[in-house]
């Protein structure tokens, strides 16, 4: 695109301060003026241009906006221009976007690459657009005790006094509003909140929906500043919109043609303009339905276009609000593992309302012993794979623990087969499923006492106990006694403190419903693969994505409904040999 065909956009989004051009300029030259405008005091986008232009401000008509239509009458376009022109008009450190698409991936896929793009959930995405509302709550919060702290009235005073605050406005756009409500009813009460404090706070809500009557609650629809009708379904619709019949007269071939109503103003029709490629450069054109209309919106040519002109200038990209999802795999980096002698990097937790994801830290011998809980497809084996690597690394680097048990149902210390094959250090006492007997049992458990029982040297010195596949172990019969293992586990976690037993537990049903939980106070729940019968006996529990190793941590600092987890991957390379 060259430099006249973004100056011609320029134009058309109506910015006039553009320098001139230079003349001949090869290649994509972006005006100066591309995203220069100040969000403090007015956030404006056109929606219509040629002989019935339409510009809209979401401070001096908002703070919120209302899209209803039927469908197919052009809501999800309408949102596209609407964003898209103000992202042309103004820097992400002065409006970023929270997109809630809610259907199914389709109405905001095109805008991704915006730079003013924070955070863009489907409904696809369930547990995501949970921790979404999570975050905003979060930055409502923030923002009340930021500006309470500067003495500020609201988000204009604050960023007039602090104009290169890195606090842009935040506009939630949504599409469909029903869906959303109808999926997360207690998303309510959030918009609630926002649609009451917006105005002060600095939170745009753009909702669009094909039937506003029971998804627009009563909170929200008395903060609207403004509403924009499309063709409606019902006459009914229409009046409640408008006060008049008008919108539902608009006919089914005129997608985009709408009325505009702010507060108690009368309303004003409109066709809403496309971008649209007519003879190259894109411009917003009103939109006619004669075969010589020009093809619709090139949105990944526009946000090219926006996304090169903020890298070329290397403008700022604001702190996000709304972090990241969780990645489906996590794998600590070197440093990481060794940087605390002897413990183990469990995982990557998310703190959607500190805006942070933190590496999670067990350490065996200083805290309560930790259970995953789950099924292999879940996880749990890979999860008891990476704590014992881990363990083993330490052992073999370090001065290793003074006993280390394994009862190793899963096999994850001998997997058959496998490139990654895990031999544990020679001084660990091991013993599979196969090779488990009660006399068996009963000296590893005469091992661990032994050790238990003599005074240690050195305080930070422990003794170790790990079981994979709880439910092979959890009954079986101790020596001649007639005692379980559970039994017997219980009574040694009863009798020493984390600070000797370190204990790591890993087990599917039996574990969640077993005795031994009862002195596990650290436990991650990994709900991917299991079924409503394995999770009868779990606390209730933040909703995650259920991936393999997607956990949640619950512990004493993270009580019920606990903390998302990526758990982390075996390091590479399996165990490192003493
Ligand atoms: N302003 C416009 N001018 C001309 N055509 C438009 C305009 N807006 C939308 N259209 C056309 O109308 C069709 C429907 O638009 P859109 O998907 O935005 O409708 P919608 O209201 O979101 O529908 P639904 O609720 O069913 O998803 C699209 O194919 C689009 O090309």
């Amino acid at each position: 695109m060259s430099g006249s065909t973004a100056g011609w956009l320029l134009d058309e989004l109506g910015a006039t301060d553009r320098p001139p051009q230079p003349s001949g300029a090869a290649g994509l030259t972006l005006p100066d003026s591309l995203m220069t405008r100040s969000a403090t005091g007015a956030l404006t986008a056109q929606l219509a241009s040629g002989e019935d232009p339409v510009t809209i401000d979401l401070v001096a008509h908002g703070p919120h906006l209302l899209v209803a239509g039927t469908t197919g009458s052009g809501k999800s376009e309408l949102l596209l221009t609407l964003l898209t022109g103000m992202a042309a008009c103004h820097p992400a450190t002065e409006v970023s976007f929270i997109l809630m698409d809610f259907k199914g991936g389709s109405s905001f896929a095109a805008l991704s690459g915006l730079p003013h793009t924070m955070s863009m959930e489907t409904n696809l995405a369930e547990a995501e657009s949970l921790r979404t509302f999570d975050a905003l709550g979060a930055e409502l919060r923030r923002r009340e005790e930021l500006f309470l702290a500067a003495g500020a009235a609201d988000f204009r005073s604050y960023r007039s006094a602090h104009p290169g605050a890195d606090l842009p406005r935040l506009v939630v756009a949504v599409d469909e509003l029903r869906v959303l409500m109808d999926d997360h009813p207690q998303a309510a009460a959030l918009l609630a909140r926002l649609a009451a404090t917006g105005r002060s706070l600095g939170f745009h809500l753009v909702l669009a929906t094909q039937r506003a009557q029971g998804a627009v609650g009563p909170d929200v629809r008395s903060n609207l500043g403004t509403v924009i009708c499309l063709r409606t379904a019902t006459e009914q619709e229409s009046w409640d919109l408008l006060g008049t019949a008008e919108a539902f007269t608009i006919p089914a071939d005129a997608p985009g043609r709408a009325y505009l109503k702010h507060g108690g103003q009368p309303a004003r029709t409109f066709r809403a303009g496309q971008f649209a490629v007519a003879a190259g450069p894109p411009t917003l054109a009103p939109w006619t339905g004669a075969p010589t209309d020009p093809a619709p919106a090139p949105w990944p040519e526009l946000v090219n276009l926006i996304r090169t002109e903020a890298e070329t200038r290397g403008l700022l990209v604001p702190r996000q609000a709304v972090t990241p999802a969780l990645p489906d795999s996590w794998s600590p980096d070197p440093a990481e593992l060794t940087a605390v002698p002897g413990s183990v990097v469990a995982g990557l937790a998310d703190l959607p309302r500190q805006r942070a994801q933190i590496p999670l830290r067990w350490l065996p011998g200083l805290e309560a012993p930790a259970a995953w809980i789950g099924t292999a497809a879940g996880g749990v084996d890979k999860a008891a794979q990476s704590v014992l690597a881990q363990l083993a690394g330490h052992d073999a680097v370090g001065t290793p623990a003074e006993a280390t048990v394994v009862l190793d149902g899963a096999g994850v210390l001998y997997p058959a087969e496998t490139a990654a094959r895990m031999t544990p250090p020679k001084h660990w006492s091991v013993l599979t499923a196969e090779q488990s007997t009660p006399e068996a049992l009963a000296t590893a458990l005469d091992r661990l006492r032994d050790e238990l029982a003599r005074p240690s040297s050195d305080q930070t010195f422990t003794v170790r106990l790990a079981v994979t596949q709880w439910g092979r172990w959890a009954t079986q019969r101790v020596g001649t006694g007639y005692e379980t293992l559970e039994e017997h586990v219980v009574q040694l976690l009863r009798d020493h403190g984390p600070g000797r037993l370190a204990a790591a537990f890993f087990g599917g049903r039996e574990l969640a419903g077993g005795r031994v939980l009862g002195q596990v106070p650290t436990r991650f729940y990994l709900p991917a693969g299991t079924t409503p019968e394995h999770r009868m006996v779990w606390p209730t529990l933040h909703r995650v994505k259920e991936a393999p190793g997607r956990a949640v941590l619950v512990s004493p600092e993270h009580p019920a409904p606990g903390v998302a987890v990526q758990l982390s991957e075996p390091p590479s390379g399996g165990t490192p040999q003493p």
